[in-house]
Formats: structure tokens, C-alpha cells, sequence
């Protein structure tokens, strides 16, 4: 089985309007966002042997930007256009297609891995979703209702049999919606698989706004091959006591009748935090960033650490979705300070308060934190690059 994705783009989105054609377009307002057809292109990477690209004489240019694809030159009808990329792959070796609207852009891979599947042992198959509203007739008034039952959606990838479809198409005269219709025209069964919501066509301007929000939305498009990037790291610190009057606990001074002893002010809590995203973001530990052999962190203020580490999440790119710190002791009594911590990590990393857990358990006077040695403390981080 060798699958060709053969991707229609040669339209020109009259009903979108704009400038440049829909598929050309950035989903979203920052430059550096990827445009319409770079969505579709990367749901399909890693499921087909091969990209078909089928586009319009004026997007010569734009169509040059494209890696790793064949470019095919469409024509004036859908059908046309898809003629033509399945004329242009003929002696490919491809046996088995999926032809796609480029406009189709948020197009979950179960939906992909699901048509592929059946095509193993049914030559055509397409994604739908059953027609759920009532359905009218009418123009400014309602003149009559249809029956919705047995009626469906069509969507894309629709999946053939190559020479199947390649033969339906070149027997085709007329126009048709879509290769379904060409390949039900030549006689042949398609077998339904089910749609997904997701795979909304862009048709309108509003459209837009619609995969825009899909994409900001904390649910990726697709969960199996995420285009959003979710690191998590975990961290884990122990500072013993020594004599002194207070502690250094996530960045906020608690009286006590012991200090914790450290090369810096020994906050052990925030030191567990700062490790949690420096493993989220594989970049070791605090003592790789900051050597305890280095004299000028000797006493250093612990939020320098934890600065440096949210930083560097930033700079390449992740934010702090969430941060959990638990502290291990039986005294202090970490209750009446949690939410100053809280605070102060929430003001030292520049996010939401709400993102931010600081809590406490004894170890039921266990070991050392429970014979009051010292103070443990375990710390996870979640970093989303979006
Ligand atoms: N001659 C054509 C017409 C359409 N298409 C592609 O077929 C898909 C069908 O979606 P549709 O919304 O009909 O696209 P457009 O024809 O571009 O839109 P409009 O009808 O609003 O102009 C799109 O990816 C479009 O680029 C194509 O490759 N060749
Ligand atoms: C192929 C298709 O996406 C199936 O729903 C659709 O028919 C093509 O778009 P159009 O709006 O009908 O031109």
C-alpha cells in the first residue's frame, strides 16, 4: 500500500474574500504564524508516503515556500484540479489516495488514520457526520421541512482505490461536489466513516476566527500528534536545619526557631520549583546553571534561580500553564504562609495566581523531616509552547 494525500488548493476562496486566497492565509494575527495550507500539509506528515499539492497558476510563487511536496498545476473546477493531481501521480506507484480540501485545515488524525484503515479492505470511504438540526426549505420564510434522517455531511479526506478514482474521474462529465459523487457516478460503494467537528471546511470570513480559536484553545486540534508542545518536570530538594530564627520558604521569610543551611538562602521550596522547569525543559538542575563552586551565589537570593529558570522556559517559547510545590516539615506550620508564597512565586515568574499551588504535609515525625532535621520539598511544572 503506497498512500498519496492529494491536497486541493488551486481555489480561489471567493466566499472567504480577502486579499490572498484562504489556503494562503495565516491562522492568527502574529507573523510567524503558520498559514492555512502549513496546517493541513502538517496533518498529514507521517500518515502518507507522499504530498500532492494542486494549485493555481497565480500561486506559482507561493507554492515554492512548500517543502517536500509535489506541486501540481489545478484547474478550474474542484474536480478538475483533483483530475489533475491523480493524472500527475499515475506512474507513481501510489495505489492508494486521499483527496483533501486544503481548506479542511484542522483535520484531527484519528479522522486520517480512520479512513486509511478501511481503505485496507473497502477500494473508497469518506468522513461525515450525521445532519443533527432540522432541516427547512425556504427563503425569508419557513415553506416546508425535509426529513434529516439518513442524511449526512461531507467531509475530506474522501480515500480511494488509485485506479478506481483515477478511472472515475477521466469517465466523469459534469460537475460534481466531490470525489464521492465521481466514484458513486462510476458505480462504485463508498463506505462512511465518522467526521469530526474539527474538520470545519474555512468557507467564510468568519471561519477564520473559528480556527483560530480552535488552535488557542487548550484542546489541540488533534491529541495524537498535538500541535501544541506540553513538557512536564519535577524537582525535589532537602536543606537541613541549623541555628537561626527564621526560614526562607518560596520566597517568603517565616520566623522559626531554626534556620535552613544552604550555599545560597536555602529556600528549599522554590529550589524544588526551579528544578521542576529546568527538567521540563531537559535543562538540567540549578547547580548545572548556577555551580555551588561559584563564590558569587554563596548567600544569593533563591528567586535569581527560579527568574533564571522561567526565563529560559520563555525564551524557548513554553509558558507556565500550571506549578505545584509541596513542602515536607512538621514545623513550620506552612498553612497561614501558603498564600504569601503563592504570591510571591506568582510575582517572581510574572503569572497568574491562579496557576499556582503551594501546599504542605507532615511525615508523620518519619525520618528526618519528621525527627525535625531539616525541610524536603518535591515540585512539578507544566510548560505549554504554543
Ligand atoms: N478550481 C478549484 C476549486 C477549488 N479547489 C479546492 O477545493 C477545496 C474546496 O473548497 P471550497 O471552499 O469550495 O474552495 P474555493 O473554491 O476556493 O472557495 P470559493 O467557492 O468560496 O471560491 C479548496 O481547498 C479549494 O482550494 C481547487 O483545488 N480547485
Ligand atoms: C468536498 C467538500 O469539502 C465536501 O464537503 C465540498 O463539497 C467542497 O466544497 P464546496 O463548498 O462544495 O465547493
Amino acid at each position: 500500500m503506497k498512500t498519496a494525500a492529494l491536497i486541493v488548493a488551486a481555489g480561489r476562496g471567493t466566499r472567504a474574500g480577502g486579499d490572498t486566497p484562504k489556503q494562503w492565509r495565516k491562522l492568527g494575527q502574529d507573523p510567524s504564524c503558520p498559514r492555512v495550507i502549513d496546517h493541513t500539509i502538517r496533518a498529514f506528515r507521517g500518515s502518507v508516503d507522499v504530498i500532492y499539492i494542486v494549485h493555481h497558476v497565480e500561486d506559482t510563487d507561493l507554492i515554492a515556500s512548500l517543502q517536500d511536496v509535489t506541486p501540481v498545476l489545478g484547474g478550474a473546477t474542484r474536480s478538475q484540479s483533483v483530475q489533475a493531481g491523480l493524472e500527475a501521480m499515475q506512474h507513481s506507484g501510489v495505489t492508494h489516495v486521499l483527496i483533501h480540501d486544503a481548506a479542511r485545515a484542522l483535520v484531527p488524525h484519528k479522522t486520517i488514520a480512520a479512513v486509511k484503515s478501511i481503505l485496507q479492505t473497502n477500494p473508497a470511504c469518506a468522513p461525515a457526520l450525521p445532519v443533527t438540526d432540522a432541516l427547512w426549505r425556504g427563503d425569508t420564510h419557513v415553506d416546508g421541512t425535509e426529513d434529516r434522517t439518513g442524511l449526512w455531511r461531507a467531509q475530506t479526506p474522501q480515500g480511494f482505490d488509485f485506479n478506481l478514482i483515477l478511472q472515475a474521474h477521466r469517465a466523469f462529465s459534469g460537475t460534481a461536489a466531490d470525489d464521492v459523487e465521481v466514484a458513486r457516478a462510476a458505480g462504485h460503494s463508498v463506505t462512511i466513516t465518522m467526521g469530526d467537528e474539527r474538520n470545519f471546511k474555512i468557507t467564510h470570513a468568519q471561519d477564520f476566527d473559528r480556527a483560530e480559536a480552535a488552535l488557542r484553545a487548550a484542546i489541540p486540534p488533534d491529541k495524537d500528534k498535538t500541535q501544541m508542545d506540553i513538557r512536564l518536570g519535577n524537582g525535589y530538594d532537602v536543606h537541613r536545619f541549623g541555628a537561626g530564627d527564621h526560614v526562607w520558604l518560596c520566597g517568603v521569610k517565616v520566623p522559626h526557631t531554626k534556620t535552613l543551611q544552604g550555599h545560597s538562602d536555602a529556600d528549599v521550596g522554590m529550589h524544588a520549583l526551579t528544578d521542576a522547569i529546568y527538567g521540563a525543559l531537559a535543562e538540567g538542575d540549578i547547580g548545572r546553571h548556577f555551580p555551588p563552586s561559584d563564590m558569587q551565589w554563596k548567600g544569593a537570593a533563591s528567586h535569581i534561580f527560579l527568574r533564571h529558570a522561567i526565563d529560559l522556559a520563555r525564551k524557548k517559547g513554553f509558558n507556565l500553564a500550571n506549578c505545584d510545590v509541596t513542602l515536607i516539615c512538621e514545623q513550620p506550620k506552612i498553612g497561614p504562609h501558603a498564600d504569601a508564597m503563592r504570591a510571591a512565586l506568582a510575582d517572581i515568574m510574572s503569572v497568574d495566581l491562579d496557576r499556582i499551588s503551594v501546599k504542605a504535609t507532615t511525615s508523620e515525625r518519619l525520618g528526618f523531616t519528621g525527627r525535625e532535621e531539616g525541610i524536603a520539598s518535591i515540585a512539578t511544572a507544566t510548560l505549554i509552547k504554543t
